[in-house]
């Protein structure tokens, strides 16, 4: 017999219970990429989910899944200022410029520093500002100060999670990216439609959240890494590498390959590690952070006009680099 219509309160509890669930499994698969249940068991969830705000609209939360799909057509992108700027990096170009890299950094802090080292994401640098949990506002790094309200398009990147995993405000940074196989994806539909090929993911990324048709950005398989926590609200982390795992464990998707190391020879290696690997890796890097990795290190360092005194960027796409 089909089932009985639910009761206003029967689907009231059995769609709270289905957004647990569905975000639960979200988060495994596109946050930790570790899912643990089958597509179609998800699915057939979402279905049901969909089903029930169909017959009560009144149910639909911001943190539904079924609002992942985009469905506004913006009419442009509002301003956003930022109240702590979003800085820029120095750039080297050798193993040379590393090294005094490092002796700079050991004279201005009188001692010799660990440094934190990430895969430099080649996206979009993206602001990210969680109000107790809930995900309010997501903006483009724009000039450091004055960047892009792309909350809506944002909200469809199914990495950035709706709701943390602890109701706490915090401003969060990092890229915004498209997987090398999705940019491929992308092209050869493009192609076949005889329309303009992007010339790398970054542009298609870029391209993607300037989309004014949120379910265009929907379709785009977008993805993230945060690595800096701008305003800390109640976390905690004293290192960049703590930081990194406190990230990770409110919610938010970092990359697994950073390392710290104890000297400026460790740095090189990993950036040798990494010059080599970075065709095998399913995103598109064009270069290595390095950041002193204490915090109390990193504000007696402080920062120039643009970018801190405390971290470089190996750039691996220079001429000058023709090899490290
Ligand atoms: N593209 C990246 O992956 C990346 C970019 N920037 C930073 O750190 C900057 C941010 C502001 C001060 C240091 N880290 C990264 N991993």
């Amino acid at each position: 017999m089909a089932d009985q219509p639910l009761t206003l309160a029967e689907a009231t509890e059995k769609a709270k219970e289905l957004r647990t669930q569905l975000n639960h499994y979200s988060h495994e698969y596109y946050v930790e990429d570790k899912p643990t249940v089958e597509d179609y068991v998800y699915d057939r969830l979402y279905k049901e989910l969909l089903d029930i705000e169909t017959n009560y609209p009144d149910l639909i939360t911001a943190d539904s899944p079924t609002q992942r799909v985009g469905g506004k057509i913006l009419q442009g992108f509002e301003k956003v200022t930022h109240d702590i700027q979003m800085f820029s990096l120095n750039d080297g170009f050798s193993k040379e410029d590393i090294f005094d890299f490092d002796e700079r950094v050991q004279k201005l802090a009188g001692k010799q520093v660990g440094y934190c080292c990430e895969l430099k994401i080649d996206g979009l640098a993206i602001s990210l500002k969680y109000e107790n949990g809930k995900f309010v506002q997501g903006a483009t790094r724009g000039d450091g100060t004055l960047g892009e309200n792309i909350t809506e398009n944002l909200k469809t990147v199914k990495s950035i999670p709706l709701e943390l995993k602890k109701p706490i405000s915090v401003e969060v940074r990092g890229e915004c990216y498209m997987p090398k196989q999705s940019f491929v994806n992308l092209n050869k539909e493009r192609e076949e439609a005889g329309q303009d090929v992007f010339a790398n993911p970054r542009n298609a990324a870029a391209g993607s959240l300037r989309q004014l048709d949120t379910r265009m950005v929907a379709k785009r398989n977008l993805n993230t890494f945060l690595y800096t926590v701008a305003d800390f609200g109640p976390m905690t982390a004293q290192t960049q590498f703590d930081a990194l795992n406190e990230l990770s464990e409110i919610g938010l998707r970092t990359n697994p390959e950073k390392k710290l190391c104890a000297t400026i020879e460790d740095v090189w290696a990993y950036i040798e590690e990494y010059h080599e690997k970075r065709t095998d890796l399913p995103y598109e890097i064009d270069g290595i952070v390095i950041k002193v990795n204490d915090f109390t290190i990193q504000d007696e360092l402080g920062f120039t006009v643009k970018a801190p005194r405390w971290a470089i960027a190996i750039s691996f796409r220079q001429k000058k680099l023709k090899r490290l």
